[in-house]
């Protein structure tokens, strides 16, 4: 794709993004997360992607919604690279797999269980969908200052929202019941449907890439009680800052020292 013409999926060109991303799934979510940014803009939408741009300590940071799952993920993460963005980091919601998470709790994910669709057109199965190291310290460190409940782990990235939720009424009930408690028994601490396509194809496209979620509890998937974003969208918006602010360190710290002046 060349870079200067819109984005086929995005509609979006290369002077409309700098090196951040924020990726909800929700197109509802993209406003009220770009409001946190500074100087908040509408810049395009199509289909489910829409686009606003802020800016953090002056540095332009794009909040773009993936849609639902690992094929619209694919596309917008695709696509952004494509047009310079080196950090991309979803932001989403999912349904707790632990007995012990309190309703809104939020998890940043370390890794994803590929039990979809789109990765494996990128990479064999064996290939571990894992986060980048900054961003799981970034958004680890801005969880702690938020001060709300938050944990590390795996998510579960799958296609199938109601094969998750009501297997029971799918024909694979047995063979999806067994596994979904496989995970479970290894750890998994969420169920959602983007975070694995953005570790893979970001790791294939050379993306430092990662993923925070909040998470319904149990007991508020079966009640139907709403958790608060709020301190989802803080938590996601301080860790790139945080990254940001990192990177403008490191980039400092490499200029070469000014040259003593010898006189004539
Ligand atoms: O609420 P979002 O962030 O879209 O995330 C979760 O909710 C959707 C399913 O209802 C899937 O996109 C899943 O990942
Ligand atoms: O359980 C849940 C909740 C939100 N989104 C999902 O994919 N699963």
């Amino acid at each position: 794709m060349s870079t200067d013409k819109l984005a086929h999926h995005l509609h979006l060109r290369a002077g409309d993004v700098g090196r951040y991303a924020l990726l909800p799934s929700n197109p509802d979510h993209v406003a009220a997360i770009a409001a946190l940014l500074d100087g908040a803009e509408f810049v395009a939408r199509n289909r489910e992607f829409e686009t606003w741009r802020g800016t953090v300590a002056g540095e332009p940071v794009v909040v773009t919604s993936t849609g639902v799952g690992g094929p619209s993920t694919a596309l917008a993460v695709e696509e952004l690279a494509a047009l310079g963005v080196g950090t991309m980091l979803r932001v989403g919601v999912s349904g707790s797999m632990r007995s012990d998470t309190v309703n809104g709790e939020l998890a940043v994910l370390t890794g994803a269980i590929r039990d979809e669709g789109t990765t494996r057109q990128y990479l064999p199965v064996e290939f571990p969908a894992i986060a980048s190291i900054d961003v799981v310290l970034a958004l680890r460190s801005a969880a702690a200052r938020a001060g709300v409940p938050y944990r590390c782990g795996t998510a579960h990235t799958k296609d199938s929202y109601y094969g998750e939720m009501e297997p029971e009424r799918m024909p694979l009930a047995a063979h999806l019941t067994e596994r979904f408690e496989t995970w479970r028994r290894g750890g998994a601490v969420c169920s959602e449907m983007e975070t694995a396509a953005v570790f893979i194809v970001g790791a294939v496209l050379g993306v430092r890439a990662g993923s925070v979620v909040m998470m319904w509890s149990q007991e508020a998937m079966a009640t139907g009680a709403a958790p608060s974003t709020d301190p989802l969208f803080a938590t996601a918006v301080d860790a790139i800052r945080a990254l940001v602010a990192a990177d403008t360190r490191d980039t400092a710290d490499a200029e070469p020292a000014a040259r003593p002046v010898l006189g004539v």
